[in-house]
């Protein structure tokens, strides 16, 4: 239904990871939690799957308080790890089918379960498999299929994309659209804003342990939208600002010119530069990354003052 993290800090020793760290994720809907290496994501995340406690503040999952009602909160989780550890000598099935114990599930329905299960993130026919013969991405696979067991409504996917091969990416982009089709809330961790941008509906920013900014994805792509318009000549002079003044605000780099605040007078501007042999020219697009740091760049700007 909804992860409600409320205001948590977590110390190591003088060390601050987290600091008054707040943001919800509402049933259906996919948030993408961004920030570099070592911003505080996997510590946040293990805090609301109930591994690892917070110094101060509470995460509400469904209405149950992670710190005071850890069983009833933690049910309604389902974690895949960053490096889910599975050095088990044991084989899949039987580890599952071990798992399912603590939710109560006894051996004949885990069997039943494992089978739905196994099919479901794709590994049927590896079922007898050892877990630590499993390669990284089989044991993100047979993560997501633990944390599918209790059918939970809340799911947390820590960095769950990287060093997965294509087909592993849109396997858990068309999860993570899947479950929140089924009004599941699904957090979703990763350093690089791109590898969110075709999942999340939005994203909560961290960076040194705090909240930057959170922005619906929409928003996210309006930021990035440049009205800026870019033609690369073969000579340039002088005359030329004069020329392109009549279509925004030029600046010129070598042989560029970049003209921001574009009229969109294309045809115009050709014919008025015709003398000038064109090289290049097309709309300057934005990049996703370039959203990510400037808001940081914010962030140390005010961290300054
Ligand atoms: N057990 C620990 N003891 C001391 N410091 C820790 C511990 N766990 C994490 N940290 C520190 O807390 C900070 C946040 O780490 P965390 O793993 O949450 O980052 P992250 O955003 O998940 O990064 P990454 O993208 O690299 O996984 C880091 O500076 C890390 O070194």
């Amino acid at each position: 239904m909804m992860i409600e993290v409320l205001y948590i800090w977590k110390k190591y020793g003088n060390f601050t990871a987290l600091q008054d760290v707040r943001f919800t994720v509402y049933n259906g809907e996919v948030v993408g939690y961004v920030g570099l290496n070592g911003a505080g994501k996997t510590t946040t995340i293990e805090i609301i799957a109930g591994v690892s406690y917070p110094t101060r503040g509470d995460v509400i999952i469904d209405g149950y308080s992670i710190v005071k009602e850890k069983k009833e909160a933690a049910k309604n989780v389902g974690w895949v790890p960053e490096l889910p550890i599975f050095e088990q000598d044991v084989r899949a099935l039987d580890y599952f089918i071990y798992l399912a114990g603590y939710y109560g599930i006894d051996k004949e329905e885990a069997k039943k379960k494992a089978e739905e299960l196994f099919s479901l993130v794709g590994l049927q026919g590896r079922e007898k498999d050892k877990l630590k013969n499993y390669s990284q991405g089989m044991k993100k696979r047979f993560a997501l299929a633990v944390s599918l067991i209790s059918d939970p409504n809340n799911f947390l996917f820590d960095e769950v994309l990287n060093g997965l091969d294509p087909e592993g990416i849109m396997f858990f982009r068309d999860l993570a659209v899947k479950l929140k089709r089924k009004n599941k809330a699904v957090l979703f961790s990763s350093h690089i804003l791109s590898e969110v941008e075709n999942i999340a509906d939005r994203v909560v920013f961290i960076h040194k342990g705090r909240i930057i900014r959170q922005m619906p994805m929409r928003e996210i792509r309006n930021f990035i939208k440049t009205n800026t318009f870019r033609v690369v000549l073969g000579r340039i002079d002088k005359d030329v600002i004069k020329i392109v003044e009549k279509y925004g605000n030029p600046r010129i780099q070598g042989n560029t010119i970049f003209i921001e605040n574009f009229d969109g007078n294309i045809s115009g501007l050709c014919a008025d530069l015709s003398n000038y042999d064109i090289i290049e020219m097309g709309k300057v697009k934005g990049n996703l990354e370039e959203v990510f740091f400037r808001l940081i760049g914010e962030q140390n700007e005010t961290s300054i003052l």
